[in-house]
């Protein structure tokens, strides 16, 4: 059930990133990801600590007091329980029982007040720790220059485990050296008392915690090895517990009947991820049953003892009940050590998984001193560009030899799954080519920093996003400089011939086109969703607040329009294209003819270029697909 170590760590060779992601930068750039040193359990420990105090300075160092304090009053419960027996049968005249009963109840009180000031502080340390560790990860994240991470699984495991880690491990940690300390404290002070009353039994009720230490330390082990484990299942099962649950599923699950299903696979991976814990559960529980056999081992002979002792003369009735009480209490802070040191163990073995996330993971390699990518002047050049996504997957393109020459509109057309995305996907650098290079302006792209390239490109994606936000900032996004310029924001909703429809919504710009979520500004303000055509032109109107772009990408960007306004877009598209460089990808091939030069994708290839009329004079495969489709056009309008 342990992961391939058996501690929940697993080898490091377990990342498939792409084999693009191998090349070596062409300048002798070093890879994003920095050499992994210090990974070992106390750097660990120094990492969390570091978090913990970098978080939350002043109510950290409050809690420590207050924990370490409320760490003494049992000793005093113990002693002044002695105390009251005694005075009580009269065997000592250490003070009135009355006001020792008093001083108890005071020390009770103390705890309690203790205890709850601790509760609170410890989740508002917690709270702090929680939102720098997200904070950080999440910068980390957004840090990843490339694509190929998120299609790795043990990528988006290990994600998922330092999410939880995060938070969770640098709490555990501060928890497990206070709780060693706290315990420390106590268990030093009942050691006192017992001793002197039995040096030996003290030495014994010691000893005894040897073995729960060491078993708390094996359970915590075992329990990071089933976290990691039982993490795919878990993503599994939130995938279809999204397809129940989610409106983009609901229609095809529906229609397809596909709820009961979907539900079977969802249980089947809770009952096998359930399946894991439960062993880790029976271990425990056996675990614990014998560590409580050795606990009574260690009481039972040892109040024999007290109780002969007592009868003979040599202990009081106060030191019987001491005694008890101390012993009672030195296990259970034993216990208690034994479980914090075991958790945190536990907890630093997952935050590793967020350590190697905050320290980068195998990304696109960059450049150390990033060439210089000025405007666009010359074009774009794919000169012999090889790929594959993986070394496992096939090639998808095999030398590709393509020009986009500055000012010029150049459309890519081929079969499904030609490798024009793919294509559009390596211009923004989320990938390198595996051979070959992409070059702008003469310059390879892998010499550049990534986020100058892209900060140069504005594109519609096939597969666009839809943001539940307001319909302001799903447009204003396309340039966060302008996310409040509505007046910019509603002149790309214009040209993307979307603003009538954003304008006359029930909240104008402002309605969040979500269904899922209501307004933080009204919660009553209900959302709205939009046609997919609708949905398309946001997308474009995203794209349009990039206008002043070197490089505009549009990958079908009017495949889900109606005709009119299709051909509404297109002459809008050729406007906001006109004078720029641009690569436009579309299967109707009507939209594409007007393209200054226009490239057939096949086979990994390119196999025809030239403008529409030459591709058509040449009778080729655009020629053949033009003619089946304008067949398909004639056809029905015979019809
Ligand atoms: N992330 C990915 N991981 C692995 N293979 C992929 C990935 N994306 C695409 N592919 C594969 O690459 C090939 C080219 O896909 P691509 O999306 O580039 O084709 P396309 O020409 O844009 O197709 P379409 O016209 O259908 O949009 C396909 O065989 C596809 O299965």
């Amino acid at each position: 059930m342990t992961g391939p170590s058996g501690t929940g760590e697993e080898p490091e060779s377990g990342f498939a990133g792409p084999a693009g992601l191998t090349v070596p930068s062409p300048t002798g750039g070093e890879p994003a990801t920095p050499p992994r040193t210090g990974d070992g359990t106390a750097a660990r420990i120094v990492e969390a600590a570091r978090l913990a105090v970098r978080a939350a300075p002043g109510r950290l160092a409050l809690y420590v007091v207050v924990t370490l304090v409320s760490a003494a009053l049992p000793v005093g419960t113990a002693w002044l329980t002695r105390a009251i027996v005694n005075g009580l049968t009269g065997d000592s005249g250490l003070g009135e029982p009355a006001l020792l009963a008093g001083a108890l109840g005071a020390t009770v009180l103390g705890s309690m007040a203790l205890t709850a000031a601790g509760t609170f502080l410890r989740a508002e340390v917690e709270r702090e720790i929680g939102a720098l560790a997200k904070e950080r990860l999440f910068t980390a994240v957004a840090r990843i220059r490339g694509l190929a991470p998120f299609e790795d699984p043990a990528f988006l495991d290990r994600l998922q485990l330092a999410d939880e880690s995060g938070g969770r491990g640098p709490n555990r940690v501060i928890e497990g050296l206070l709780g060693v300390s706290r315990s420390a404290l106590t268990i030093s002070g009942l050691l006192g008392l017992v001793s002197a009353l039995s040096p030996l039994m003290a030495v014994i009720v010691l000893l005894s915690g040897v073995p729960v230490l060491a078993a708390e330390l094996l359970l915590g082990k075992h329990r990071a090895a089933a976290f990691w484990e039982i993490t795919p299942a878990e993503r599994r099962e939130i995938f279809y517990r999204d397809l129940l649950a989610t409106e983009r599923a609901a229609k095809e699950v529906r229609l397809l009947g596909l709820g009961g299903f979907v539900r079977g696979r969802m249980l089947a991976e809770r009952r096998a991820h359930e399946a894991t814990q439960r062993r880790v559960d029976r271990r425990e529980f056996a675990v614990r049953a014998g560590l409580g056999l050795v606990g009574v081992a260690v009481l039972v002979p040892g109040l024999v003892w007290a109780v002969a002792a007592a009868r003979a003369g040599r202990l009081s009735v106060g030191d019987v009940a001491m005694f008890i009480t101390a012993v009672m209490g030195v296990q259970a802070a034993l216990g208690g050590v034994a479980q914090d040191i075991a958790r945190a163990h536990e907890s630093l073995l997952l935050f590793r998984h967020y350590l190697t996330v905050l320290r980068g993971v195998p990304d696109l390699p960059v450049a150390v001193r990033p060439a210089a990518l000025p405007p666009l002047r010359r074009g774009i050049e794919l000169r012999d560009v090889w790929f594959r996504y993986s070394e496992g997957h096939p090639w998808v393109l095999r030398g590709v030899n393509l020009v986009i020459p500055y000012g010029r509109a150049v459309a890519l057309v081929g079969l499904n799954g030609a490798g024009k995305s793919t294509l559009v996907k390596l211009l923004c650098r989320f990938y390198d080519p595996t051979r070959g290079a992409v070059l702008w302006d003469g310059v390879d792209i892998r010499e550049a920093d990534p986020d100058a390239l892209r900060g140069r490109i504005s594109a519609v994606f096939q597969d666009y996003m839809d943001y539940e936000l307001t319909a302001a900032e799903n447009v204003g996004v396309g340039d966060l400089d302008a996310l409040h310029d509505q007046d910019r924001i509603e002149a790309a909703a214009r040209r993307a011939g979307v603003h009538e429809t954003l304008a006359a919504l029930p909240d104008g710009y402002r309605t969040l086109l979500s269904r899922r979520f209501t307004s933080d500004v009204d919660r009553e303000a209900v959302g709205v969703g939009l046609s997919g055509g609708q949905r398309q032109r946001v997308a474009l109107a995203r794209a349009f607040m990039r206008a002043d772009r070197d490089l505009v990408i549009l990958d079908e960007p009017s495949a889900g329009l109606d005709a009119a306004a299709e051909h509404e877009v297109h002459t809008s598209l050729k406007e906001y294209r006109n004078g720029l460089t641009s690569l436009l990808i579309s299967h109707r091939l009507g939209a594409v003819r007007d393209a200054d030069r226009i490239v057939v994708l096949s086979g990994g290839v390119v196999v025809e270029e030239g403008s529409h009329d030459e591709l058509v004079a040449a009778g080729g495969e655009y020629a053949r697909l033009f003619t089946l489709q304008a067949s398909g056009y004639r056809s029905r309008t015979a019809v």
